[in-house]
């Protein structure tokens, strides 16, 4: 080494020497406020915290800067925290730039000390149960804040006022009330504070967003909304004056009337000389660094990609390194990431079924999809791509779950499919059907059945004659968020082990299944009856963990058959629907339909497209005659 370096090198080390157990210090502290955080918030998902490994390359969704001296950010999206966060646990990070628990049960009120962390930048906390009033005092370096789906009451705080470099805002869906403050936010691209409580007029400033940024607040008025009338019954007008903040207010202050004496000059000279020595030393450091870099060439590049964030997650350990990025999107979807991406999305198990595991996977900016990793896959590569390019021909209905891209690899085969927020109709018949239990009226079932009825019309008409789905089932009928049924699983019936199917279909299997093997349109007509009976008695057509007993009925058409009998038709049908005027008939043709669906002869159940125009007469035929009943009563 020649004398220059050895001497430029001692300076670095006699530099470095005294402000190392400094950064030694800091980090001890910042990964302390995390385990204190950690130990009081239970977790669905391993984090992988704990003191004997190192904060900055093992702790899982923590970030430190590039000297790893402090954590700037924090990545634990859906894994699972509940509770609510302690003050003085992360609100102790005072390095941090980003906060990310969105998608969890995080509850209670947001510990003030968080929100005003000064280098904070980002703040994420969208879909918990967080309530109370949001801090008030807030990160003047805020660019991005996002609260929505949660349930934070009381008005939008003034201070919002400083947050000048705020991008985003997005406070949607929870029980803020009060009228918007005047915010005259300059780099404002995203606002939402729509499904509020919010009223009074929308302020000039913010006019120009969408009235979407606004609905759902019924007492909110103003462009882009409708105009507000002059005598509204409750105006409670935007506050004409905003107080400056604090800290403007002692910058103003103090500037101008300064004199500087020769202490400060002093101070100030040597302050600057060691500023101006940091920066040579910096800019040196790098090129040593990137000199080092330059001789590891392709190899650094590949450890960078294998690192911490690479780690495999529960529905990709079988992925090979060779074969990233052979996710293979179908036309027409418009997602925008890779397998690695993928790979390393957090993941939250959504249920075991007979065909894998299906995980809700939340990526990095945000899109969340439900990806099935796939066991005894039967069928080769090219036997499973031939099927996949059919699904993509016939899975274009918007009552079939869509498909958006698969992988196929020796050890591993996944299915991304779009995620269907509002949950299976399994769930909403028969979960928590006890206390606080919202009962699902007569209209959405009705509209649920027929939507289903509709997607398997449609892969029986689109695939040809021997198309047919095989595993039709309440849990595999998902739902909009408008409540529209969709059929999902469509097609991997032949990928399969057939006798796996067979087991997981009790209770909704047509009787000629087990005999000969085969399923066929015929025996989904059935499946589809048992769907129809389930949704009309409110009965599970087999046995459940954890299920109430009384509701099971293990041969559900038999058991609807013998009750109708008897002619006590009436006793059929769920509790739930009896508070419903005016809809017997509608409910006993409904019935009707699903005994002629489970009728034991194949050649007598009608097709699927059949099912559909019978029930669609029937909807069309009752709203007619409401309608005109209404009418015979007006005057
Ligand atoms: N796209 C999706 N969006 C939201 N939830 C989903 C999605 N796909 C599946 N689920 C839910 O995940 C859970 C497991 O689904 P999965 O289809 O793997 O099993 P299953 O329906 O219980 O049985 P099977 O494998 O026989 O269909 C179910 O509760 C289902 O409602």
């Amino acid at each position: 080494m020649k004398p220059h370096s050895l001497i430029l090198m001692l300076m670095i080390f006699l530099f470095i020497l005294p402000i190392f157990p400094l950064i030694v210090a800091d980090l001890k502290s910042d990964s302390q406020a995390l385990l204190d955080f950690a130990a009081a918030i239970p977790h669905a998902r391993k984090l992988n915290w704990n003191s004997s490994t190192p904060v900055c390359s093992s702790w899982v969704g923590v970030t430190c800067n590039l000297n790893g001296s402090r954590v700037i950010a924090i990545h634990i999206p859906a894994v699972g925290l509940r509770g609510s966060i302690p003050a003085h646990s992360i609100g102790r990070l005072d390095a941090l730039k980003v906060l990310s628990l969105r998608s969890n049960y995080l509850n209670g009120n947001l510990p003030p000390d968080i929100a005003s962390i000064s280098s904070l930048q980002s703040l994420y906390l969208q879909h918990n149960n967080f309530s109370g009033q949001f801090p008030a005092s807030l990160s003047t370096k805020l660019n991005a804040l996002d609260i929505s789906f949660n349930s934070f009451s009381g008005s939008i705080p003034l201070a919002f006022q400083n947050l000048t470099r705020l991008t985003v805002l997005n406070l949607q869906n929870n029980s803020i009330s009060g009228a918007i403050p005047r915010l005259n936010l300059p780099k404002l691209k995203l606002l939402n504070v729509s499904y509020n409580n919010l009223n009074g007029s929308i302020p000039f400033s913010l006019q120009n967003f969408p009235s979407s940024s606004f609905e759902g607040n019924s007492l909110l008025c103003g462009p882009p909304l409708k105009h507000c009338s002059t005598i509204s019954l409750s105006p409670s007008p935007s506050p004409s004056y905003l107080p400056p903040s604090s800290t403007i207010s002692q910058n103003q202050k103090s500037i101008p009337n300064k004199k500087f004496g020769l202490g400060s000059i002093i101070v100030m000279a040597v302050g600057g000389s060691a500023m101006l020595f940091l920066l040579v030393l910096m800019i040196f450091i790098c090129c040593l660094k990137r000199t080092d870099d330059d001789s590891k060439g392709v190899l650094k590049g590949k450890a960078s990609r294998g690192g911490r964030n690479e780690k495999p997650k529960d529905f990709g350990s079988g992925v090979q390194e060779a074969e990233k990025n052979k996710l293979f999107f179908f036309e027409g979807c418009s997602y925008n990431f890779d397998l690695e991406d993928l790979l390393r999305a957090s993941a939250e198990v959504l249920g075991k079924g007979s065909y894998g595991t299906a995980y809700k996977a939340v990526l990095d900016e945000g899109t969340v999809v439900a990806v099935k990793r796939l066991k005894e896959v039967v069928v080769g590569k090219k036997e499973f791509e031939q099927q996949m390019e059919f699904l993509g021909r016939v899975g274009q209905h918007p009552n079939v779950v869509p498909l958006r891209a698969y992988y196929f690899s020796k050890d591993e085969k996944l299915l991304v499919y779009n995620y269907m927020p509002a949950g299976s109709l399994f769930m909403l018949l028969h979960g928590n059907r006890g206390s606080g239990r919202t009962p699902l009226d007569w209209d959405s079932r009705v509209k649920i059945s027929l939507g289903t009825a509709r997607g398997i019309a449609h892969i029986h008409s689109e695939g040809g004659a021997k198309c047919s789905h095989g595993n039709i089932k309440s849990s595999n009928v998902l739902l909009t968020k408008d409540l529209d049924g969709c059929i999902s699983d469509v097609g991997l019936t032949p990928l399969m082990n057939f006798s796996a199917t067979l087991s997981r279909t009790t209770g909704y299997r047509a009787p000629e299944v087990a005999e000969t093997r085969k399923i066929t349109q015929k025996s989904d007509v059935y499946s589809f009856g048992v769907v129809l009976l389930e949704t009309l008695t409110g009965k599970v057509p087999h046995q459940y963990p954890g299920g109430n007993q009384h509701d099971v009925v293990v041969d559900l058409p038999r058991w609807v058959k013998s009750v109708v009998r008897e002619e006590w038709t009436a006793e059929v049908f769920d509790v739930e629907l009896l508070r419903y005027q005016n809809v017997e008939e509608e409910m006993v043709q409904m019935l009707q339909i699903a005994l002629a669906c489970v009728t034991k002869l194949p050649d007598m159940r009608p097709q699927m497209v059949q099912v559909v125009k019978m029930m669609e007469e029937i909807k069309d035929k009752n709203r007619m005659s409401s309608e005109s009943e209404s009418n015979v009563q007006t005057p």
